[in-house]
């Protein structure tokens, strides 16, 4: 096998999810994700979204047997390490997608599985789908998922807990419908910073929060950061921490001259960070 830079083999990931034209969120910042942390990326298209950083105008579904075609054209060729699920507004494509990893002939379990479960972007679009698409996510994706990683409304939504606003409380619901692990991000609106809960203990990710207005993208970056990071093998509260850590900055120094809305976040900016990039090294060492 073909070392990468740092001699290590080469770590591929999959992210299933949709388009973002406009380049800062979806499929196309989940592959500059991959590709700042140095790993190989695959993409599985289910959708297409007219998109920029203003909002949402219009989507378009990828049709399933493509969808399928598409995940058999990687899984059957590709070792994937990690795989990240990011936006699916169809209930066919949630069902499809679950049944294809979960029927896989390597078992995926030895695979990490983050899936971010995107109802609305920062902008304010919804773009999860109705009722169907969440009652679908629940039902098909908490149980397949090492982590979701839903934001503060998503969670809410999900558990069926609207009034809710302690994380604790909306990740242990579900944990109750079936989902191993929950990281809530932004669980703090006030003081910024994400909520893990692994099933049996509480781990709060203190964070600070960045007022640059380069938001887009950010949960998308955070979910497929921290696939990597459980693929090199960080247990699930370290991977939490670094995940927030690097997404943080992303939003830091984000694309603030790129679109008129909520700018793009920047992930390469906040890899070459050298607190960010020292604080990778050092857990990364030593890890496969
Ligand atoms: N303004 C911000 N400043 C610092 N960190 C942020 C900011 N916005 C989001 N984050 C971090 O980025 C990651 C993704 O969070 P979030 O924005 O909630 O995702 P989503 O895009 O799914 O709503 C989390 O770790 C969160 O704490
Ligand atoms: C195609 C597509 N997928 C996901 C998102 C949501 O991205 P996210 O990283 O949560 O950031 P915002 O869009 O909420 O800023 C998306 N917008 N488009």
């Amino acid at each position: 096998m073909r070392p990468d830079a740092t001699g290590r083999p080469t770590l591929a990931c999959l992210t299933i999810g949709s388009s973002d034209p406009s380049g800062g969120a979806g499929i196309q910042a989940d592959v500059k994700a991959f590709s700042a942390l140095g790993t190989y990326a695959t993409t599985v298209l289910v959708g297409l979204t007219a998109q920029n950083t203003t909002g949402v105008s219009r989507v378009h579904d990828v049709p399933l047997p493509m969808v399928a075609a598409q995940l058999d054209a990687v899984l059957t060729d590709v070792a994937v390490g990690a795989v990240k699920i990011g936006t699916t507004w169809s209930p066919d494509v949630v069902e499809l997608v679950a049944d294809r990893l979960s029927g896989l002939a390597v078992p995926i379990v030895a695979v990490p599985i983050v899936v971010d479960p995107v109802l609305v972007t920062a902008s304010g679009s919804a773009l999860g789908g109705g009722q169907e698409a969440v009652t679908a996510v629940r039902r098909c994706f908490l149980p397949l998922a090492t982590v979701i990683t839903p934001n503060l409304g998503e969670a809410q939504r999900l558990a069926g807990t609207p009034g809710e606003d302690d994380p604790a409380r909306i990740a242990e619901r579900l944990v109750d419908l079936g989902a191993r692990a929950v990281l809530i991000t932004d669980a703090r609106p006030d003081t910024g910073g994400d909520w893990l809960f692994d099933g049996e203990r509480h781990h709060p990710v203190p964070g600070r929060r960045h007022d640059t207005h380069c938001e887009h993208g950010a949960g998308c970056t955070h979910s497929s950061v921290l696939a990597v990071l459980l693929a090199r093998g960080l247990d699930l509260p370290t991977a939490a921490q670094l995940a927030h850590r690097v997404a943080a900055r992303a939003v830091e120094t984000g694309h603030r001259d790129v679109g008129s809305g909520r700018h793009p976040v920047d992930v390469f900016a906040a890899v070459r960070d050298a607190a960010v990039s020292k604080q990778l090294a050092e857990h990364l060492e030593g890890v496969r």
